[in-house]
């Protein structure tokens, strides 16, 4: 069964032009959105599609262009919609996604909503362990290094598309495990376009990349100056907010 993948935003944490790299996959009768920053209920109205229409939300880790727009969607299911939807999460993140994000927001405003599994259907996704979310859509997270000692996940899409959340440059990942292992066909990685990266995967250390694998990689989480790397990608491709990508294996 094929999908599309259509980003929401790709845009940095700060980028104001393409708003939050957060990304939906869409089989025939299921969408899930990857991460739901605090753009991404912009995003979505924008493409006409409200918060019940989607099947469930996956959450890379806990930054506010990843995680920022999951106190709106938790009020709009439930006082508009009535309705929860699925959280695919790592049983690692969900007590810090509550307590440091989310219970100021939503604890008390009614007696018996206590907690995040009030709000959504919390499925646990371990790490290294691929999860039949539903007939054709297969996901696996593992962990990778953007800020030490804070618990962030990559993602693997059936098996065959890499998606990097933001990663900082792990050439071992990406050509042994990403490619000469899994084999994959596509990778969506973050990309700082300009200065030395400190969480992220700088435009530089993509390009010392062999071309092959280059030629696989398309980018996002980048600044409002992406048009002025237009050509300057190597054989790096820039993924745009709100087109419709079918990655076909
Ligand atoms: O040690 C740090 C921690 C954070 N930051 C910035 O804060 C942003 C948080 O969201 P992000 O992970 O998409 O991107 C991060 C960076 O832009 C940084 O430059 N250095
Ligand atoms: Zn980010
Ligand atoms: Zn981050």
């Amino acid at each position: 069964m094929s999908f599309q993948i259509q980003m929401l935003g790709t845009g940095s944490a700060f980028a104001k032009a393409y708003y939050n790299t957060n990304a939906l996959i869409l089989l025939t009768d299921f969408k899930i959105l990857i991460d739901c920053g605090f753009t991404a209920a912009r995003s979505l109205h924008e493409l006409d599609i409200t918060p019940d229409q989607l099947d469930g939300i996956l959450i890379t880790h806990i930054h506010a262009d990843h995680v920022g727009g999951l106190e709106e969607m938790a009020f709009r299911l439930h006082y508009s919609y009535h309705k929860r939807i699925k959280l695919f999460i790592s049983p690692l993140l969900v007590d810090k996604l509550w307590e440091n994000t989310l219970k100021g927001g939503l604890e008390n405003i009614e007696e018996n909503l206590l907690g995040l599994s009030d709000f959504f259907d919390l499925v646990f996704l371990e790490e290294r362990v691929p999860s039949v979310v539903h007939e054709g859509l297969t996901l696996e997270l593992i962990q990778t290094l953007h800020i030490p000692n804070k618990i962030s996940y990559s993602l693997f899409i059936n098996n065959y598309i890499f998606y990097s959340a933001d990663i900082q440059f792990s050439p071992d990942l990406l050509l042994h495990e990403v490619l000469n292992k899994r084999q994959c066909a596509y990778l969506l990685h973050d990309c700082q376009l300009k200065g030395k990266a400190m969480v992220h995967t700088s435009l530089e250390q993509l390009l010392t990349l062999p071309e092959e694998a280059q030629s696989k990689i398309y980018l996002m989480h980048y600044d409002d100056d992406m048009e002025s790397y237009i050509g300057k990608t190597g054989s790096m491709t820039f993924i745009k907010q709100h087109e419709i990508y079918t990655f076909d294996e």
